[in-house]
Order: structure tokens, then C-alpha cells, then sequence
């Protein structure tokens, strides 16, 4: 009998040899077996965490034949095998001998992970869907990993150019619906003029047509959870059209295949003809969008919509003239405003102190949807501090999830969770109150506080004093 491919101290595995003499067990490890013939039964523990396939292989990789093998009696050739059973028994013989050698490897590789692991500082970031957490890992990667955040930034183009699009199309589907509202005689619908029609007319097929091109192109995939219908019409709805998603791994052969300094410059053409198919549709129609997107009846149309268009799109549609140019490459800017949801775990290394001897840091960012959120907890023993995102603007807006729960009492809700985990008692939390600059705007724009948090009263409406106040809600549990 044979051992081989089990590994028991590292806890993938612990096999143990039982004698029963009288009522006192006697066990021993794996290793001793060979030494006590008197042994009368095998005890194989298999935890959990081992997995269904490696456990399976665990086994056929123990049961096997061992002629010197006082239990070799167990799994012995037949006195009678015939040559096809011989030849049978041979090659599962050796097909067992290879799992052993692949999982001998495997644990080789993991080894050899956890070692280069075990100097880092592992930080994981989290926060609600939308809460800034991959802006925060982009942040990070511009400032010290420069080398591949400059390689990688022309491979955002098409994201940026889909984000752009993309509130072009919102803008042009809340015209459509108070469009139909009018027609149905709906009281407080806007009246449009044929001139409005044709805009719209003229640009929805275009658009959704450069829409689905860039989605195909970077193999984006619709958001698995439908945006509620708007059910509290005073504060800002989900987004009508679902979000799309890139699977991290597609997104990486994506920017594989653009990397590199041949995707800059005049290769680009040949390269990606569908982004520039793309560039140029859009500049064919720049001036409509345009047009549309200042004219003041379409913005107080989306105001009385409530319609909440993503957080960069006047960043994106107001630089339109500088993004729809053939030989565009995305700033830094750019890439930090592009809106790509996270679907799964993202890892990524880099060195924040120029002392080579330094510790390394690995930053991991995950989705903060709700349907993402199952996948936070294996990180939360790994990792030696938490960076909680919280957008201090998003008083006014409801979770594109769940349209009944606002997005300030899901975060502040996420957070206290996060504070009570007995799994991160020992963890450093780092709280970052981001979005200040919407915040900001919104103040600007006449938005009161108190209408979507009553607890605020009568406090004055000014950025400073809803930063000292929400400050206050996410450091003072019992307040909230
Ligand atoms: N104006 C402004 N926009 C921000 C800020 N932080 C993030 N954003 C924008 O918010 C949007 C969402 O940010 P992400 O970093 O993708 O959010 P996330 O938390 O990773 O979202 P998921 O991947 O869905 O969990 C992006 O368009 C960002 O550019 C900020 O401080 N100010
Ligand atoms: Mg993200």
C-alpha cells in the first residue's frame, strides 16, 4: 500500500491506523504504519475543504497496489487475472500514478504561493456595488505600478467609449418614455416638438448598434440582476438599462491582445478595426449628442425622471469631441473614470516603498453587489487590513438591486457588519468617505439632505457640514 499524493500536514489530508485492543484504540500516523503489521484498520479522513474531485483522487491514489504491502491482499491482482484485466489494471494503475504526480505538483505550486505570500501586506477592498473600490485598486496601480498601468491604458479605450455610449443611450430611452407619456396625455409629461423626434429617430438605432458592437468586443455579458422598476419616485432610480459585466478573465485576454506598444499608433487600425468602427460612428453623431445632452429641456426632463445616469457620464459625454477622434488614447483620468463592474476576485501585486526589501503589497478587489458579496468571506481571514468604500453622496439613491433600499443605509448597514465580524477582530479597518465631488455638485444643484435623511434637521445644507454628519453616522454605530 501506498501513500503517495496525500499530504497530511498540510492539511489536505491525515490518514490514521487504528488497533482496537479492548476498548482503547490505538492510532498512529501514516508514516508508523509500515512498522505495525498488527494493524486492523485504516481510518482516512478527508476534510471538506479538499473538494470532491481531489478527494476521489485522494482515494485512488491510496488504494493502490503494493506488493510488500501486508494489506496488499486488499487490492491484489486476481490469481487468475486474465491479459485484458492485466492490461486494464495497468492502466489504472498508472492513471493513478499520474493524479499522484499532479497533485504532488499542485501542492508544490501552492507551497510555494504561500511562501511568496507570507511577507506581503494583503489588503481587500470593499463596499457596496458602485462604491468606488476598482477606482481606489486603480488609484493604487497608477500611482505604483506605472510601468503596467501605462501598458495597459490604451486597452480601456472601448471601455470608455461603451461608458460614453452607453449614457447617450439612457438619455435617449428617458426621451422615448415621456415621449409615450405625452401620447398617453400623461399630466405632468413634457411636450416635445418634431425636432426632439428626429433626434431620436436619428440616433437611437446608431447607438444601440455601437453598443452591442463594443460589448461584443470585449466580451461584456448583462448584468445577471434586472434593475428594479422605480418604485420612490423622489429620489434617483436605478439605472433603467441593466449594467453590463466583463468576466475578469475575458477582460484579461482582452487586454492581452491589446497590450504593448503596437496597440498605440498606427497598428491600431489592423489591430481593432471594431473600435474604431466604433470611434467613427460615434463621431458621425457627436454634434446630436451633444446637442441633446445640454439642451436644457432634456436635463430638466431628466431631473423630473430622477434619472441616474453613471457617476462619469458628463465626464465622458462632455469630453465627446477629444474620446471620438481615430487616434484617441485614454488619459490617466479617463481610465480612472471608466465604469467596468467587478464580477469576480481581482488580485493585484505592487511595491508602494522603493526599499526593494520593502514588503510587497496585494491588493484584492471584489464585487459589491449583492450577489457578489457571498464571495468577501474566504478573504476575511487572509488579509492584514480592509479598505471599506462608502460614497458620501449617495444619500439620494436606492441599490440597482433592490430599488426599496437606499444606498446610504446599505453601506452604513455593510459597514457595521463589516465593524462586528469576529473574523476581522484582528484586522485593520481602514474607513475612505469617498464621492465628495458629486456630493458637491448635488449641494450645488439644490438637492436637500433632509428630504432623503431626516435625522440631518436643520442642520445648514453644505458640503462640510453632510461630511461631518455622515462622518459622525459611520463612526458612532449607535447613532445610526
Ligand atoms: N466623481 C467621482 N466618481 C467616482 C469616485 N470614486 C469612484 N467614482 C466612479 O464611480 C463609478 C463606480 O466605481 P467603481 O470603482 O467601478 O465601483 P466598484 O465599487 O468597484 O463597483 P463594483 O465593481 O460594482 O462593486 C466609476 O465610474 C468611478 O469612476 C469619486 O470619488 N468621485
Ligand atoms: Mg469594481
Amino acid at each position: 500500500m501506498t501513500f503517495q499524493g496525500l499530504k497530511p500536514h498540510h492539511g489536505s489530508s491525515l490518514i490514521c491506523l487504528t488497533r482496537v485492543l479492548g476498548d482503547r484504540p490505538i492510532v498512529h500516523k501514516a508514516g508508523s504504519y509500515r512498522k505495525n503489521p498488527s494493524v486492523l484498520s485504516i481510518i482516512i479522513v478527508l476534510p471538506r475543504s479538499l473538494g470532491p474531485y481531489r478527494r476521489r483522487m485522494a482515494l485512488g491514489v491510496i488504494f493502490q497496489h503494493d506488493t510488500t504491502d501486508p494489506l496488499a491482499v486488499i487490492t491484489a491482482p486476481s490469481p487468475n487475472e486474465s491479459p485484458e484485466e492485466k492490461a486494464a489494471r495497468e492502466e489504472r494503475e498508472a492513471e493513478a500514478r499520474g493524479i499522484s504526480d499532479l497533485i504532488d505538483e499542485e501542492l508544490r505550486a501552492e507551497r510555494a504561493v504561500r511562501k511568496k505570500e507570507e511577507g506581503m501586506v494583503k489588503i481587500l477592498l470593499l463596499g457596496q456595488g458602485e462604491s468606488g473600490k476598482s477606482t481606489t485598486l486603480k488609484n493604487f496601480r497608477m500611482r505604483f505600478a506605472r510601468d503596467k498601468w501605462i501598458e495597459e491604458r490604451a486597452s480601456w479605450r472601448a471601455v470608455i467609449l461603451l461608458n460614453l455610449v452607453r449614457s447617450a443611450n439612457t438619455i435617449l430611452h428617458a426621451l422615448s418614455q415621456e415621449m409615450d407619456d405625452e401620447q398617453f396625455g400623461l399630466d405632468d409629461a413634457f411636450t416635445f416638438d418634431d425636432y426632439y423626434r428626429r433626434y431620436r429617430l436619428r440616433l437611437s438605432p446608431l447607438l444601440q448598434g455601437v453598443e452591442s458592437n463594443l460589448k461584443r468586443l470585449l466580451g461584456a455579458q448583462p448584468e445577471e440582476i434586472e434593475p428594479q422598476k422605480q418604485t420612490h419616485p423622489i429620489t434617483l432610480s436605478p439605472r433603467t438599462s441593466p449594467e453590463f459585466f466583463v468576466r475578469s478573465r475575458t477582460w484579461r485576454n482582452f487586454l492581452q491582445t491589446t497590450r504593448g506598444p503596437e496597440f498605440s499608433g498606427c497598428s491600431l487600425e489592423q489591430d481593432l478595426p471594431d473600435i474604431i468602427d466604433s470611434t467613427e460612428a460615434i463621431a458621425n453623431c457627436k454634434d446630436d449628442i451633444k446637442t441633446l445632452w445640454r439642451d436644457d429641456i432634456v436635463q430638466a426632463m431628466l431631473a423630473k425622471r430622477r434619472i441616474r445616469l453613471e457617476d462619469s457620464a458628463s465626464f465622458f459625454l462632455d469630453a465627446i469631441d477629444r474620446l471620438s477622434v481615430r487616434d484617441y488614447e485614454p488619459t490617466d483620468e479617463d481610465v480612472l473614470r471608466a465604469r467596468l463592474r467587478t464580477l469576480d476576485i481581482q488580485e493585484h501585486e505592487l511595491r508602494v516603498d522603493d526599499d526593494a526589501d520593502a514588503p510587497k503589497w496585494k491588493i484584492y478587489d471584489v464585487g459589491g453587489s449583492r450577489t457578489q458579496r457571498h464571495a468577501w468571506l474566504p478573504y476575511f481571514d487572509k488579509v492584514n487590513a480592509v479598505i471599506f468604500l462608502a460614497p458620501i453622496s449617495c444619500f439620494d439613491e436606492r441599490l440597482i438591486e433592490d430599488s426599496r433600499v437606499n444606498r446610504l443605509e446599505d453601506s452604513l448597514i455593510l459597514w457595521r457588519a463589516i465593524c462586528s465580524s469576529k473574523l476581522l477582530s484582528r484586522t485593520i479597518l481602514i474607513l475612505f468617505l469617498n464621492k465628495i465631488d458629486i456630493l458637491e455638485e448635488k449641494i450645488r444643484d439644490g438637492i436637500m439632505v433632509n428630504r432623503f435623511l431626516p435625522s440631518y434637521g436643520h442642520r445648514p445644507n453644505e458640503t462640510g457640514e453632510v461630511v461631518k454628519c455622515k462622518s459622525f453616522l459611520f463612526l458612532v454605530p449607535q447613532h445610526v
